[in-house]
């Protein structure tokens, strides 16, 4: 069994907090699921916790690690984030300029935080399931081999094995692009595709994930594993998913505004397809799929035709 770590859960909303800490519950995001009577919940300043933990794990979307990081930053603390996605692109970015596209954690770790060891903790994993308790494999990925070890020592367990893997380009690649796939699959779904163009997307999608892993650093087994084949599998069949959500919530006719108010939790992908594309494009990378489900979310086709001009594409070798 894991070491039985002191563990402080730190929020930004202090209304929020006092609420969990009335119920014993998180009746927001895990209603059904009682927080485990030693965890401590603090609204203290992040700084605060910073300075007396010897590890912190971020769970905020992609949209808030930036900010988050640049606040840890002045504390030597080791920080793995659970986040998954390209950070969305700025307003303002300058075209041409390092900041023109959305990051990946570990980059924008490298320009806020460069002093800090720092990792991703991923891999096919519904928050649900694991406060259940039910058996899940994760991924601990860092270049930094003492921050892999104390994740696995922290968190590995009898219904938690964590793999660890130095390839955090590739680890956190296919924790982004699955999330793009899974509105796709959960489109085909919804349009009652059939099984074969499931496995059709799925098994095209991690092609066109591992080209862009590769043109970016990554290692080609990695996308076998938990970060790679593992969640994109999870996310593209499960419907827990909330970005497979999206998919069939677009293929039932809804906007894209009603799908994602109507989640109420973050789809990652959503914000991350764009930035996939754009970085695929800049290093010449070819994504199909991706590029319909940016096309879908631009409101540039509709569903059908989406799929009509994924179908529609010349023959090609099955391998490059
Ligand atoms: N839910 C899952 O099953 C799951 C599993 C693995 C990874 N993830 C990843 O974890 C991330 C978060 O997912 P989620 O399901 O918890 O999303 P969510 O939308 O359900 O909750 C996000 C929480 O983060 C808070 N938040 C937002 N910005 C913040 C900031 N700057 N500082 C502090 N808190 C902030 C929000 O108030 C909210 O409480 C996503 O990147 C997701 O891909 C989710
Ligand atoms: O609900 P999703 O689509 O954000 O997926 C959650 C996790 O990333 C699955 O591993």
């Amino acid at each position: 069994a894991p070491a039985a770590h002191h563990v402080t859960l730190w929020a930004r909303d202090a209304a929020q907090l006092a609420e969990m800490r009335r119920s014993g519950r998180n009746a927001r995001y895990l209603p059904d699921n009682p927080l485990p009577a030693r965890l401590a919940l603090s609204a203290d300043t992040l700084a605060e916790q910073a300075r007396a933990a010897d590890l912190v794990i971020v769970a905020t979307p992609m949209a808030g690690l930036r900010e988050t990081l640049q606040q840890l930053a002045p504390w030597p603390v080791p920080v793995a984030w659970l986040c998954k996605g390209f950070e969305r692109v700025r307003d303002g970015a300058d075209a041409g300029g390092s900041a023109a596209f959305g990051l990946l954690g570990h980059e924008i770790a490298a320009q806020v935080a460069p002093q800090l060891a720092v990792g991703a903790l991923s891999g096919p994993s519904f928050a649900r399931e694991v406060a259940e308790g039910r058996p899940t494999a994760l991924v601990a990925a860092s270049p930094n081999a003492e921050l892999r070890q104390a994740l696995v020592e922290a968190l590995h367990g009898p219904a938690l094995r964590v793999y660890a893997n130095d390839d955090i380009v590739g680890v956190e690649v296919g924790g982004a692009v699955k999330n793009v796939l899974a509105i796709a699959t959960g489109l085909c779904d919804g349009l009652n595709l059939g099984l074969n163009a499931r496995a059709a997307l799925i098994t095209r999608g991690l092609a066109e994930m591992t080209r862009l892993g590769l043109a970016l650093g990554a290692r080609a087994d990695t996308f076998m594993g938990l970060s790679g084949l593992g969640d994109l599998v999870l996310t593209a069949t499960g419907d827990l998913s909330r970005n497979r959500q999206v998919g069939q919530l677009l293929a039932a006719g809804h906007t894209l505004q009603q799908a994602v108010d109507s989640l109420g939790h973050v789809a990652e992908g959503v914000y991350s397809a764009r930035t996939v594309v754009q970085r695929a494009r800049l290093l010449g990378v070819e994504m199909p799929i991706s590029e319909c489900v940016v096309a879908l979310l631009d409101g540039q086709v509709q569903a059908r035709d989406a799929v009509a001009a994924l179908m529609g594409r010349g023959p090609k070798g099955e391998t490059h």
